[in-house]
């Protein structure tokens, strides 16, 4: 049994209604995350998703209200939602491409001070993806869209996050790659992170779900609790 902070959630959805163009695209959606939960929001092509995503990072403007660790992010642009540990791989990549791999990395790690640590998690991710070693020194946008898309969760990881947000871990890469970043996963949610995950393809994900939802034409139609407490 996991042992999750249950007192307070650290992202609150509250009341959230989105439109484009005059067009309900998020209907309604109240959520509450807590700290060390993997929750997995699975829906088809069209139904959300990265909308939802996006609104959490206040990328788009919205209804309703959204709290992150108790601070009013919907009053904040995204780069300070990144500072207060709200991290989010969007589903298409964007690493800087004109700069290296391993500057990727470390630019992911901007905030944090003791480089000890920067460096023994830069360390770790070599170790697990040592593809990505080996490509520590090319710009990233040489590499393939599937090491991309790793380099982006790598790069994230490396900010040391409250909470992770990752739009279709499985998007270009296989099966053999997911496992291993479903590994660090549960790893980082050890120690409280929580992890957000946006999917369609779902049989990876949902053994290591706490909490699944499912979203319809914008609105949360499912919820399924897979927590033992
Ligand atoms: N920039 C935009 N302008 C207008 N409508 C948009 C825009 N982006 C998304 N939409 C619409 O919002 C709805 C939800 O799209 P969204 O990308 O959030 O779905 P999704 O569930 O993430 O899909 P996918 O799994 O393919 O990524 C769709 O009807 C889409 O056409």
């Amino acid at each position: 049994m996991k042992n999750l902070n249950k007192k307070y959630p650290i992202l609150e959805i509250k009341n959230l209604y989105l439109k484009y163009n005059n067009k309900l695209i998020l209907n309604k959606i109240n959520l509450n995350f807590f700290s060390g939960e993997i929750v997995t929001l699975i829906g088809k092509t069209n139904s959300g998703k990265t909308t939802f995503a996006h609104a959490i990072y206040n990328m788009l403007p919205y209804a309703g209200k959204i709290i992150f660790n108790k601070n009013k992010i919907y009053k904040l642009t995204y780069d300070k939602i990144f500072k207060l540990g709200l991290v989010y791989v969007m589903q298409k990549n964007r690493l800087f491409e004109q700069i290296t791999v391993e500057e990727n990395l470390l630019i992911g790690a901007y905030l944090r001070t003791n480089k000890l640590l920067i460096m023994r998690d830069l360390n770790k991710i070599y170790s697990i993806f040592p593809k990505l070693f080996e490509q520590r020194m090319q710009l990233a946008i040489n590499l393939s869209n599937g090491q991309k898309k790793i380099c982006s969760i790598a790069r994230a990881l490396m900010a040391s996050p409250k909470f992770i947000i990752i739009d279709e871990i499985s998007f270009g890469i296989t099966n053999k790659i997911i496992n291993k970043i479903i590994k660090i996963l549960i790893e980082i949610q050890k120690f409280g992170t929580t992890i957000f995950l946006i999917e369609k393809n779902i049989q990876l994900i949902i053994p290591i779900s706490d909490h699944i939802y499912i979203i319809k034409k914008g609105s949360i139609i499912k919820s399924q609790n897979y927590r033992n407490n």
